[in-house]
């Protein structure tokens, strides 16, 4: 039997950083489609802003193993949305995943394949459980990077395409100075 050698790391609780991990950059031009506003969209293209950095540690995509990565996701709008992850389900749709909040103000959608959305605030030291077959996206509601840890299986994989074509059932807004998280006016099962 070969073992592999634990790993042990500190994260730089300030940065996001996990010193060694593959670091992942995704620009605005990367979430086209995405955002609602098209027009505002277009306009924020122009510096084509960093949207959120991953620093992922992962293992061989095989059944039992965990990878772990940190986001950092910047603050922003496009429009009235605040500025989020991609989103997406599991390949493995029954794949499960933890996230736990670092820093920074944000929170958590997520979706069944039904459709049927739930929001989950996140702080420093918040935990979400994402259950199996929820479809997950974060968004940053704050004005400072939100920063957060995910521990998921290495089997997992992510699937895009769901979410790409038809977003999430909710979206999260600010409207006078507030966070309210309404229904998607785009969203069609
Ligand atoms: O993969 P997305 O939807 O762009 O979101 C990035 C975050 O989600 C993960 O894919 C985990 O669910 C991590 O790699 C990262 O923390
Ligand atoms: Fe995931």
């Amino acid at each position: 039997m070969e073992y592999k050698n634990p790993i042990g790391v500190n994260i730089d609780l300030e940065t996001g950083v996990i010193p060694g991990a593959k670091k992942l950059v995704r620009r605005l031009s990367s979430l086209k489609g995405y955002f609602l506003d098209e027009e505002a969209y277009n306009e924020l293209l122009k510096d084509d802003p960093v949207v959120y950095e991953v620093y992922a540690v992962e293992q061989d995509e095989k059944d039992g193993d965990l990878n772990f990565a940190t986001t950092v996701l910047y603050p922003g709008k496009v429009g009235k949305e605040f500025f989020f992850t991609k989103g997406h389900f599991h390949s493995k749709a029954d794949r499960a995943e933890i996230y736990y909040g670092i820093k920074g103000k944000g929170g958590m959608l997520l979706q069944t394949p039904e459709g049927k959305a739930e929001w989950i605030p996140m702080g420093p030291g918040t935990v979400v459980y994402v259950p199996p077959y929820w479809a997950h996206r974060t968004v940053n509601t704050g004005d400072e990077p939100f920063i957060f840890l995910a521990v998921y299986p290495a089997d997992a994989g992510h699937d895009y395409g769901s979410i790409a074509e038809k977003g999430f059932s909710k979206i999260v807004i600010e409207e006078n100075g507030e966070v309210k998280v309404v229904d998607n006016p785009r969203w069609r099962e």
